[in-house]
C-alpha cells in the first residue's frame, strides 16, 4: 500500500544510552522504513550514572551545546523527521538540542518520541517545539523506559517490548503516518 510519506523522506533520529529509545527508533523504522541515525556527541558522557547526571545538569545552566560526532547528509531531502531522547534531569538531552539548534527543519513534519524513567517529558517536548518553531510539531509519544538510578537499564524485551510495540503502531496511526 502507499505510504502516507515515502521511505526515502523519513528520518528517524535518535539519542540513548541504555538502548531504550533505540529500541522504540527500530519500532518505528520497522513500520516506516525511512534512515535510521544515532546522534553521538564527540565526548561520550561518563559511564557513571550520579556523574553523567552533574554534567548533565552543568550543560543545561551554561546552555551548552556539545559538539556531535553524526553528520546528516541532506537533511533537505527529508519531509518526516523523528526525533527520539530520553527525559535528562526532566529536560531534553543537550545533544538533542545540539542536533536541534544545527540543522534547519523549517517547514517539515517534526515527531518527537521519548522514554523515561517514570517521571514524564518534562520540558523536552516543549523545548522541541521552541527549537524548530518553524516545523509542524506532530503529537509526541511518551513510553515509560529503564531507570538507571535504580540499576534498571534496558527493558524493552518480553511482553513489555510487544506492549511498546503495539503502542507504537497505535500512535503511527493516530498521526496518520501509517495506514
Ligand atoms: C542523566 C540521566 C538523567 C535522567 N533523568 C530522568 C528524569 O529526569 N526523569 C525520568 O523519568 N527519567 C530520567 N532518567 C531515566 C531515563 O529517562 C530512562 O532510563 C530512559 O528510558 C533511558 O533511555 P535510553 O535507554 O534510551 O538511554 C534519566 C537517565 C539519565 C541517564
Amino acid at each position: 500500500a502507499q505510504k502516507p510519506v515515502s521511505e526515502d523522506r523519513i528520518l528517524i533520529v535518535y539519542l540513548s544510552r541504555t538502548k531504550n529509545t533505540k529500541a522504540v527508533a527500530h519500532m518505528i523504522h520497522r513500520k516506516l522504513g525511512g534512515k535510521l541515525v544515532e546522534i553521538e556527541p564527540q565526548k561520550p558522557y561518563p559511564e557513571n550514572y550520579q556523574e553523567t547526571v552533574e554534567q548533565v545538569a552543568k550543560e543545561n545552566e551554561t546552555s551548552y551545546l556539545p559538539p556531535l560526532k553524526t553528520k546528516i547528509d541532506s537533511i533537505e531531502k527529508y519531509e518526516a523527521v523523528f526525533v527520539g531522547f530520553p527525559t535528562w534531569g526532566m529536560k531534553l538531552p543537550p545533544p538533542m538540542k545540539s542536533f536541534l539548534s544545527q540543522y534547519n527543519l523549517k517547514g517539515k513534519k517534526v515527531i518527537p518520541f521519548n522514554t523515561n524513567g517514570g517521571y514524564g517529558t518534562g520540558s523536552s517536548f516543549e523545548t522541541v517545539n521552541e527549537l524548530c518553531p518553524e516545523s509542524e510539531l506532530l503529537r509526541g509519544l511518551s513510553i515509560r523506559g529503564g531507570s538507571e538510578r535504580d540499576g534498571e537499564l534496558f527493558v524493552m524485551h518480553g511482553e513489555k517490548e510487544k506492549d511498546v510495540d503495539g503502542e507504537v503502531t497505535k500512535w503511527l496511526k493516530t498521526i496518520g503516518l501509517l495506514e
